[in-house]
């Protein structure tokens, strides 16, 4: 395949970028009334707005080009046949079979994946319902109260994320706890506010060998028994989600009370699979499955639309154009809804830990950025800590602002206010980092205040704001299952496109394993009494400090 750097669409875009990089987003605004309606799409229930962006025709229809030089359609049928675009593991890449709700066969190594999907589904509806009507109990015949899933990474922030954001459709007879940190303070606090008689641990693994997820695991079952006192009721009360029943039965749980999932399902897009079962029990499997549902729906968009009315493409697109043409380095996910506050930490590890590469496919190293750092907060949150950088600062930080226009929640008064001022700072946000406010504005409102002369003049530059800010806007009806379900799939089509184009292999993550293995020769070095020699002297160091001071 061609490098990238090497199409002429590419080239385009840099000179593209250089005629119209100072072009201010207000003026195009002006010149153009339509410019929402031509830069805005609505799929589904989704609006999606990206008129606030330092963008004309040419610029996209030069971007749609550069996706087209990189064979995204091509790649996007691969996905989605069962290829094993994961190269560097063999696998395919299939977390779209797991919402296949049309039910139409998908092969991997000539075997249709959609019956065991199916199978795996109808156990996981078994199980949630025999827990949420309490016919499952714990060993002193008490329904359960709790579910505490540990698990870490993929098997943790899809469900921590999508159980607070459905909050509304749970059960109040059920709690949710999530552990993940190998920091015991995790666990214990967690266990602080369960009762081993009616709790259940749901052990989340792909591997089934997670350092963290094991240790917690044991030290949950030690816990449990110290209570139940016999190993037989440890069956009632831990199930675990794997692809690796070996280890499952070797922590001593039934493999009855194991949910598989397959090598292909990659653990940061795990939440489809068995890996939901937290969502599931906590919201119910008819809403789990509306999530699937919402997936599978944005699974049609992003195969079926043309490239140019294909929202996860064009998300794909304006990362590209700010990463690789204005030199960004960040980007902002600033979700206008509080059961959306972990959103941002999910996007994390599904962009960062997918796109966080410097190889290509060929095995040759990129010769341009990839992908940006993720992060963000739940608006107005965020407003009052890193807003301030974002509208005044000296890099540019492209947002995506999402908001649901009807909220779950009243809050006291009928005439509650809580919704309206929340979408008034969403709107006010969006236009204020798009607008700025030049000098002459700001000039004529410290007039109006009763400022003038010096006292004016010193002030007048601190209140000038360049803006030409991008943001993308996203708006949908209401937080649902179904909607939910599309935004994550949404958020993972942008992450396909934009490691296509960049040509690096999204679905395996080195980096990570890379600690691990560190971790595992320093581990030893601390239960020694010897002062440690054999790293460098900053890790040596370290060490011994920790070793005397323990
Ligand atoms: O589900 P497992 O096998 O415990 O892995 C947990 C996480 O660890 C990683 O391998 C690295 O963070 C993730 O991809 C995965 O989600």
């Amino acid at each position: 395949m061609a490098k990238l750097t090497t199409h002429p669409s590419w080239h385009a875009l840099n000179q593209h970028q250089s005629d119209i990089r100072n072009v201010q987003m207000r003026d195009l605004f002006k010149q153009d009334a339509k410019r929402f309606e031509e830069f805005s799409l609505n799929v589904d229930g989704i609006l999606l707005d990206y008129s606030k962006h330092r963008i004309t025709k040419q610029t996209l229809s030069l971007l749609f080009q550069l996706a087209r030089d990189s064979h995204i359609e091509t790649w996007r049928d691969r996905m989605f046949s069962g290829e094993k675009i994961n190269i560097t593991e063999n696998r395919a890449v299939l977390h779209t079979a797991l919402r296949n709700r049309s039910n139409t066969p998908v092969e991997v190594d000539g075997k249709d994946v959609m019956p065991e999907v199916n199978a795996v589904l109808s156990h996981m509806r078994t199980f949630t319902e025999q827990v949420r009507s309490g016919k499952w109990t714990g060993y002193t015949g008490k329904r359960i109260t709790d579910i505490v899933n540990i698990g870490i990474g993929g098997s943790d922030l899809g469900p921590v994320m999508a159980c607070d954001a459905l909050k509304p459709y749970a059960s109040p007879d059920l709690k949710a706890h999530f552990v993940s940190n190998i920091d015991g303070a995790h666990l214990v606090r967690a266990l602080e506010q369960c009762d081993p008689e009616t709790t259940l641990f749901i052990v989340a693994s792909k591997t089934f060998t997670t350092q963290e997820t094991m240790t917690n695991a044991h030290s949950a079952r030690r816990w449990f028994l110290d209570a139940a006192k016999d190993e037989h009721h440890v069956a009632k009360h831990f199930v675990a989600l794997s692809t690796n029943a070996k280890a499952v039965e070797a922590f001593g749980i039934n493999t009855d009370n194991m949910f598989a999932f397959w090598d292909w399902v990659g653990g940061r897009y795990s939440l489809w699979s068995a890996i939901g079962l937290s969502i599931a029990l906590y919201v119910g499997m008819d809403n789990f499955e509306q999530l699937l549902a919402g997936g599978h729906a944005m699974d049609h968009h992003f195969k079926d639309a043309p490239l140019e009315q294909n929202m996860p493409v064009i998300m794909a697109l304006l990362g590209i154009w700010y990463n690789n043409f204005f030199h960004v380095d960040t980007h902002a996910i600033l979700p206008y809804d509080q059961g959306m506050s972990r959103f941002a930490a999910y996007l994390q590890q599904a962009d960062m830990e997918s796109n966080g590469k410097f190889i290509c496919r060929d095995g040759s190293r990129v010769s341009y950025k990839t992908g940006p750092v993720i992060w963000g907060e739940a608006g107005t949150n965020g407003q009052h800590a890193f807003y301030q950088l974002i509208h005044q600062g000296t890099q540019m930080v492209p947002a995506d602002f999402l908001m649901p226009v009807k909220s779950h929640y009243k809050v006291g008064s009928p005439d509650d206010q809580h919704h309206k001022i929340l979408l008034a700072n969403f709107l006010a946000q969006t236009q204020a980092l798009m607008l700025g406010k030049t000098r002459e504005e700001a000039r004529a409102e410290l007039d109006k205040q009763g400022l003038s002369g010096k006292a004016l003049d010193d002030l007048l530059p601190h209140k000038v704001f360049e803006g030409n800010r991008p943001t993308t806007s996203i708006m949908f009806e209401q937080l649902t299952p179904f909607t939910l379900g599309k935004l994550i799939a949404l958020y993972e089509h942008k992450i396909f496109v934009q490691g296509i184009i960049w040509d690096i292999n999204s679905y395996d993550q080195w980096g990570v394993e890379y600690g691990k293995q560190i971790a595992s020769q320093i581990l030893p070095l601390l239960t020694s009494n010897d002062a440690v020699t054999s790293f460098d002297s900053s890790t040596n160091g370290l060490i011994n400090y920790s070793k005397k001071n323990a």
